[in-house]
């Protein structure tokens, strides 16, 4: 066996959080290739480049509620008491529509969605007058183009609807849609190989044995690999045995990114600590986080990107929010790498350590109108805590200078799941 590259307590310096995030994304690059998707086939996708209106939106002038279509100036005057009476020329529903006039005394009866009539410049609804068919009382005086939804007051052709860099859910493939777009330029997927190593683990549900753990690692990385945008290439569960590592290694399929949980650190039997030394091109870290403490980073013959998270799994957990997710979002070409955090307050008090950025998964509450935060678990922010997973909607994150969080306090919280 090779010799481990010593790392112990106290010896190595602390690489902050952030100087490592940023040396591993200096390290990665957009996929760079385009794909053409259809809308239903884009949810999750990211636009590859930016993309215009193609129609108006709306495209015609209509009307925004059930009514009647008038000549605002014919009907200044009505009112509960003394309504005016129109005579109703048209019917009009949404749908394919001919071309309808009213003039002076007329009125068309009209429905949300249809063409405004030329000459109508305001609809009454239907409430508001005697719903007459073929005379129609109008009750209330409208206001001019009351009601009245005009064409490109939401986009103009050539607009720009969305912008490269954007992760595509359900109200941009909406807007796409309504903008006359049929399909989109969407990143290629980055696909990710998950490797859990481990002598103790065994399948989730297996009988366990003394000293044996079900493998938990495997299925929180492919979860979240895929929460990523990513798809997952291949899983599986080695032991802690350099010769299979290796042999791994040398025989995989091709894939754009590696996650290895599990046997980064100091251990005699740290094999992928072990092993990726071996190549001389993935560098260990100690990084000032708690959980998530030891990180490696590198790339493999070929240059496949490599990441080495802590095996705790909650140390998994952390270590990819902070490392692997937005390497992942910047190969997909994504514009915003960093998830969005809120200011949510403390509702009890917990201890982070000096020094080190502190990620405790935290349980979201509510009191008095504003949202709370408090440790998921009793045990709070140890790593070896997989079942506190259940409870924690995400983390806190708490600066390297915060020795004590306060009842009270307002923390950062980032929501994951
Ligand atoms: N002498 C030192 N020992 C340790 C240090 C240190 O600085 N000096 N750091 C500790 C910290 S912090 C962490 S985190 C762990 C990281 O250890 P490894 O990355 O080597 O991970 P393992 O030793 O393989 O496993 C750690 C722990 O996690 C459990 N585990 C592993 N894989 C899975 C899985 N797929 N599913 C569920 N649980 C898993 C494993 O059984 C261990 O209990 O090192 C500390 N030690
Ligand atoms: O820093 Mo370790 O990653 O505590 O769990
Ligand atoms: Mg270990």
């Amino acid at each position: 066996m090779s010799t481990i590259p010593a790392a112990p307590d106290g010896v190595e310096p602390l690489v902050p959080v952030q100087e490592h995030l940023e040396g591993i994304l200096s390290g990665i690059a957009p996929l760079g290739r385009v794909e053409h998707v259809r809308l239903a086939d884009a949810a999750g996708r990211t636009l590859a480049t930016s993309v215009d209106a193609l129609v108006d939106l709306p495209s015609f002038d209509n009307s925004a509620m059930d009514g009647y279509a008038v000549r605002q100036a014919d009907v200044a005057a009505a009112s509960t008491d003394h309504p005016v009476v129109l005579t109703v020329v048209a019917d009009l529903a949404a749908g394919p529509a001919a071309e309808v006039a009213i003039g002076p005394g007329e009125a068309a009866r009209i429905m949300t969605g249809a063409p405004i009539p030329s000459g109508a410049d305001a609809v009454v609804p239907v409430e508001r007058t005697d719903a007459g068919t073929t005379r129609v009382a109008i009750r209330q005086a409208p206001r001019p183009s009351q009601h009245l939804r005009r064409r490109g007051e939401d986009l103009h052709a050539g607009d720009r609807v969305l912008t490269a860099g954007m992760e595509l859910g359900a109200g941009r493939i909406a807007a796409a849609a309504a903008a006359g777009l049929a399909e989109l330029p969407v990143t290629a997927v980055p696909q990710v190989a998950v490797v859990a190593t481990g002598s103790e683990l065994v399948e989730p549900g297996a009988p366990l044995g003394r000293g044996l753990i079900h493998d938990s690692n495997s299925l929180l990385l492919a979860s979240l690999v895929a929460e990523a945008g990513c798809a997952v290439s291949e899983v599986l569960r080695l032991p802690d045995d350099p010769r299979r590592l290796r042999e791994w290694i040398g025989g995989r399929a091709p894939c754009d990114a590696i996650v290895f949980a599990g046997g980064v650190s100091v251990g005699a039997h740290d094999v992928v600590r072990h092993v990726l030394a071996e190549f001389g091109t993935v560098a260990f870290a100690r990084v000032a986080m708690q959980p998530g403490k030891p990180q490696a980073f590198g790339t493999l013959p070929g240059g496949t990107p490599v990441f080495g998270l802590p095996g705790n799994p909650v140390s998994v957990a952390v270590s990819f929010e902070a490392f692997v997710r937005p390497a992942l979002l910047t190969m997909l070409g994504r514009a915003q790498v960093r998830r969005p955090s809120w200011h949510v307050v403390a509702e009890v008090g917990w201890c982070s350590p000096a020094g080190r950025r502190q990620y405790m998964p935290i349980a979201l509450g509510s009191r008095d109108g504003r949202t709370t935060a408090r440790p998921a678990t009793a045990g709070g922010a140890g790593s070896h805590l997989a079942g506190g997973l259940a409870a924690a909607d995400g983390f806190a994150i708490v600066p390297e200078h915060v020795e004590v969080v306060a009842a009270g306090d307002l923390v950062e919280v980032a929501i994951l799941w």
